[in-house]
């Protein structure tokens, strides 16, 4: 029954005559490996993985393989180093566990949006990431969100996310957080975010990011044509220079509200003892932090972003003069539309390396996850350098392909 059984790491099948050679160079036969095995795969204690194959030539695929990535190495006082999957066991293709100090964590759901890419998790399938994790500097927001994929002791594993019900809507709860809503909401979660218990008054919460486009184009037509036909008389030709000029403006200004609203208002701490201002900074930006893979809740409603800007062309218009006053709100509204689309790509798109966009996801994860109080800028780093609160990126030694 044995000899007909074969089991696989990856793509390299292990046949059970032929010799393996392993790390601390110990030579198992393909019998050997699959008698340590258990139903749930083959765990092999100690060992780094099976490199050379010793009745044949150098397996080069094999030596290939494990020399172009980054393996993790052989840490002999924690016991488990692989886990093989044999064939005869149904391998769950939706799952895809770790091992992580000696805890199980299934982080299939966590591929598409770790943001240090897909594909570097990948070879890590079924093994041990105690030391892939350390190497690969992480943040405790990391960790924290590590936790979400733990499959034991599901129940028990953060104190602090039993600081709030999450079965229940959580706005009427995180004002009573005090002094440990600043600490809660810095830490990632992978849920979505539940604010309202009416579905009515849910359903206002939530924005897919289409309508940010559908309600804002037709606004900056409107401004644009309001600048032409009001401001200009018609007088459109001779103008353009200087609508080129009031749009630019427009745009420039945009910037800088982006990073100022972001730093000053977004990421104003709320005082601890004040249960209002918990729960306007949570509904303002704080649920974005606490769970930032939630699609609905990325971008900024277009019924308060309206409000805001009602307020502002109030302000444009003792600041521009009349002739430039809509074509500059123009710049601003288009500034804010390229902001709230990038912001939404950052998130979910997979921009290619040496890109302007691939550059600032990086960024603006570690704004996420290492540095809260930096890296306030979305659509450009501009305002951040000014102000001094740039980010520096650190090498990596293989782009991320997310
Ligand atoms: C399998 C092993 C893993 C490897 C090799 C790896 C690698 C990386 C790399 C290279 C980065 C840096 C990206 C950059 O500089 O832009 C990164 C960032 C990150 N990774 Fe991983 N990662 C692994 C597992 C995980 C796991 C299990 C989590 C769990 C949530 C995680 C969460 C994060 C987060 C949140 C960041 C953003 C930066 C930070 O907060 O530290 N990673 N990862």
């Amino acid at each position: 029954m044995l000899a007909r059984r074969r089991f696989h790491r990856e793509d390299i099948t292990f046949s059970d005559e032929t010799q393996y050679k392993t790390s601390r160079d110990s030579l198992l036969t393909g019998r050997d490996l699959f008698a340590a095995s258990t139903d749930e795969g083959f765990i092999l204690h100690g060992e780094t993985p099976v490199v050379y194959n010793q009745s044949q030539e150098k397996d080069t695929r094999m030596v290939e393989k494990s020399e172009s990535r980054v393996e993790p190495k052989v840490t002999p006082h924690n016991g488990i180093t692989r886990v093989y999957q044999a064939d005869n066991v149904t391998e769950n293709p939706h799952e895809f566990i770790v091992k992580y100090k000696g805890r199980k964590y299934d982080i299939q759901n966590l591929l598409k949006k770790h943001p240090g890419g897909s594909r570097i998790m990948k070879p890590y399938k079924g093994l041990n990431v105690d030391e892939a994790m350390v190497t690969n500097s992480h943040s405790i927001a990391a960790f924290h969100l590590f936790e979400e994929f733990v499959q034991s002791n599901q129940e028990e594993y953060q104190e602090i996310e039993r600081l709030v019900d999450w079965n229940a809507p959580l706005l009427s709860q995180v004002g009573s957080l005090g002094d440990r809503y600043w600490e809660w909401v810095n830490l990632p979660v992978n849920r979505p975010i539940r604010l309202f218990a009416s579905n009515g008054l849910e359903r206002l919460t939530v924005t897919p990011w289409y309508m940010v486009p559908a309600v804002w184009i037709p606004i900056i037509f409107f401004l644009l044509y309001r600048g032409c036909s009001i401001d200009l008389k018609g007088n459109f030709v001779d103008s353009i220079p200087q609508i080129s000029f009031a749009i630019s403006w427009g745009i420039l200004l945009w910037t800088f509200l982006e990073y100022t609203l972001h730093r000053k208002l977004f990421h104003m701490k709320p005082p601890a003892d004040s249960k209002i201002f918990i729960t306007l900074h949570f509904l303002l930006h704080g649920l974005h932090h606490k769970a930032p893979f939630d699609e609905q809740r990325l971008v900024f409603p277009p019924v308060p972003a309206m409000l805001l800007a009602v307020v502002f062309y109030t302000a444009y218009e003792m600041v521009f003069p009349v002739a430039m006053m809509n074509f500059a709100a123009g710049g601003v509204a288009i500034g804010y539309l390229c902001y709230d689309m990038t912001h939404y790509y950052l998130h979910y798109g997979s921009p290619k390396a040496e890109t302007y966009m691939y550059v600032m996801k990086r960024y603006h994860n570690y704004h996420h996850f290492s540095y809260h109080d930096e890296g306030f800028g979305i659509s450009s780093r501009l305002w951040d350098y000014v102000f001094g609160t740039a980010i520096t990126l650190r090498n990596l030694k293989k782009a991320i392909e997310w």
